[in-house]
């Protein structure tokens, strides 16, 4: 497990802003230009108040030009906050597209070159909400909140600067009355919301991930009887969901204190501000512009911390989304340039791996497949055959240990380069809903119709693909469901053919084939193997009986009385070993 960095159910959300700001520097103009435009819009809405107010010292002064004057300028501002708030609105939505666009193809570019271990080691749900619900939360953020944040804060700020323009001594009453209240509510709703919006995230994300395994499960659970157990698990999350989510309105309830500390500090503000007008000490304009102001302000100060609550949503999920991103741009780093020759000698040497901590799956395995070599994979279930040929294929890479192809570390070679040498067709063949073509095209170096029509004549399979209706465009269903067992290794076999790789290993179907399917596959086979190393995790006896060399893995993971532990590996020579590495590996090695 050494090479996969895990992701948190609910990570840290302190390192969130910072991984947001990364990802939104290259669209800093669009976004500083959109900001301006907030901050415009704000100050037209809060001077809309001193000028009312100036209009209705002109009513009482009688003074019909300085009224005129009021009532263009009033135009002017409530137009300009119109039309301002919607042209910042419509850019942020197009910057806000253009971030989480740029961000989806990312986190999919990501997943799609993270380490196998990484991808299988966290459910499908999980990584499914955070490439799509959390980077929609993001956008939500970017389009509506963040200016919201903008506009609503700058309300707060301008709005108590023309409070203390226009009267110093009802602002400090406002201040002692409001400020203490409002800081103590937020803090009470600070100290839950920080558990609370997390636990929810991770609640909603579990049961993303139930959902859809067992979407995928589906049948196997009717199959045995038992899709009550699919509504259970469902259940059970969806339960925790709720209560999760009880727990967040909860907290939010918390923020409702503020309409009661409004009402309270109106009704103070409006009896002084009345008693000092009578008094003389302050001008009816300057009464209507506090009233108004104080309006703008309590709004604000509402608006603000009902935002609040749903930036923390947005705080875990860009959090969570952090994560991905950092354990995925992690493997990233560690990519390597090395090439490999197009033919060689394909090496395990002591080679140890386990799924879970201390739980070794390998432990010191060393086999040696010279170039062109014909050997069987074979042992018990569980022994560990198909973890050994995804090390090999470099899928995985071993806790301990080196995998080599012609002498090269399989750890120093990029991806795309490994595939290219060392192809693998596993047992269960990923096929995509479409047609045939569709899903040879999916082997690497995009192969033309011509080449797909070559590799299928090569395997002897044109008759095959002719018996199927519509040939290579012949439907093959939804994920595959109109082909058995067999074809789909049939496809997967063609797909290697079509890369062309020195070493081909091949996970054998463990489903009773089709004696028909079952000759094609041999066929395919045997004609695939000409100049190539050939290495069958093989099941069936007939396929054992064809090969020359058979590496037997013994169950992979205990051998009673061995003091170095687990020794599951067979090498043609014993002994050999690469230097600083354990050499553990056993030599059975058979031969027919
Ligand atoms: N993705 C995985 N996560 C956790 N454990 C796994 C994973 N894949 C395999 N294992 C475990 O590793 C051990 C070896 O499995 P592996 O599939 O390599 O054996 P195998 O010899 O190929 O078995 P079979 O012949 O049944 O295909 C088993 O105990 C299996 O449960």
């Amino acid at each position: 497990m050494a090479e996969v960095r895990l992701l948190a159910d609910e990570p840290d959300v302190r390192g969130a802003a910072r991984c947001a700001l990364r990802h939104l520097r290259p669209h800093r103009r669009i976004l500083v230009l959109a900001i301006m435009g907030t901050i415009a819009s704000t100050a037209s809405l809060v001077a809309i108040a001193p000028v009312v107010g100036r209009g209705v010292d002109a009513v009482l002064a009688h003074d019909r030009t300085a009224l005129w004057v009021s009532v263009a300028l009033l135009v002017v501002v409530v137009l300009a906050r119109l039309l301002l708030l919607r042209w910042s609105e419509v850019v942020l939505a197009r910057a806000g597209e253009r971030i989480v666009h740029d961000l989806r193809d990312l986190v999919v570019e990501r997943l799609a070159s993270a380490p196998l271990r990484f991808v299988e080691a966290h459910r499908t749900g999980d990584l499914l909400r955070r490439a799509t619900g959390e980077i929609a939360d993001l956008s939500l953020f970017i389009r509506e909140q963040l200016p919201n944040l903008l506009g609503l804060a700058l309300t707060v700020v301008l709005t108590t600067a023309v409070l203390i323009v226009y009267s110093p001594l009802l602002s400090l009453v406002l201040v002692l009355l409001f400020l203490p209240a409002a800081v103590g509510v937020i803090r009470w709703f600070n100290a839950s919301a920080k558990v609370v919006f997390g636990r929810q995230a991770a609640a909603d994300a579990a049961m993303t991930a139930t959902f859809t395994e067992t979407l995928a499960a589906g049948e196997a659970l009717v199959v045995a009887g038992r899709p009550g157990e699919w509504v259970n698990r469902f259940r059970r999350d969806n339960d925790e969901l709720l209560r999760a989510s009880n727990a967040t309105v909860g907290a939010q309830n918390r923020l409702e204190l503020f309409n009661l500390l409004e009402g309270l500090a109106t009704a103070v503000l409006l009896l002084l501000s009345v008693w000092l007008a009578r008094a003389g000490h302050l001008g009816v304009g300057t009464v209507v512009v506090f009233v108004l102001a104080t309006r703008n302000l309590f709004d604000g100060m509402m608006g603000l911390s009902r935002l609040v609550g749903e930036l923390q949503t947005a705080k875990v999920g860009l959090a969570r989304l952090a994560d991905l991103l950092g354990a995925t741009e992690a493997a990233q780093t560690a990519a390597a340039r090395a090439v490999l020759p197009s033919r060689g000698e394909l090496v395990a040497n002591g080679v140890r791996f386990g799924y879970a901590e201390g739980d070794d799956v390998l432990r010191g395995v060393s086999v040696r497949f010279p170039a062109g070599d014909r050997a069987g994979l074979v042992g018990s279930t569980g022994s560990g055959k198909t973890t050994l040929a995804k090390l090999l294929c470099g899928l995985y890479q071993p806790d301990a240990g080196l995998v080599t192809f012609g002498g090269v570390d399989l750890r120093t070679v990029p991806a795309a380069e490994i595939r290219r040498r060392i192809v693998l067709v596993p047992q269960q063949v990923h096929i995509i809903t479409g047609t045939l073509a569709e899903n040879l095209a999916l082997a690497p170096g995009e192969p033309d119709r011509a080449a797909m029509e070559r590799a299928v004549e090569a395997l002897g399979l044109t008759e095959w693909v002719a018996g199927l209706s519509g040939g290579l465009d012949a439907s093959v269903g939804s994920r595959g469901e109109l082909l058995s067992a067999g074809e789909r290794q049939l496809v997967g076999l063609v797909r290697a053919a079509l890369v062309d790789p020195p070493v081909l290993l091949l996970d054998e179907a463990t489903a009773d084939l089709d004696p028909a399917v079952a000759r094609r596959l041999e066929t395919a086979v045997e004609r695939i193997r000409p100049g190539r190393t050939l290495i069958v995790i093989a099941h069936r006896q007939s396929t054992i009986d064809r090969l020359p060399r058979r590496v037997r893995l013994a169950s992979g993971l205990i051998v009673a009385g061995d003091v170095a532990g687990v020794v599951a590996g067979v090498v043609d020579e014993p002994g050999f070993s690469v230097p600083g590495q354990p050499q553990n590996g056993h030599v059975t090695t058979d031969r027919s």
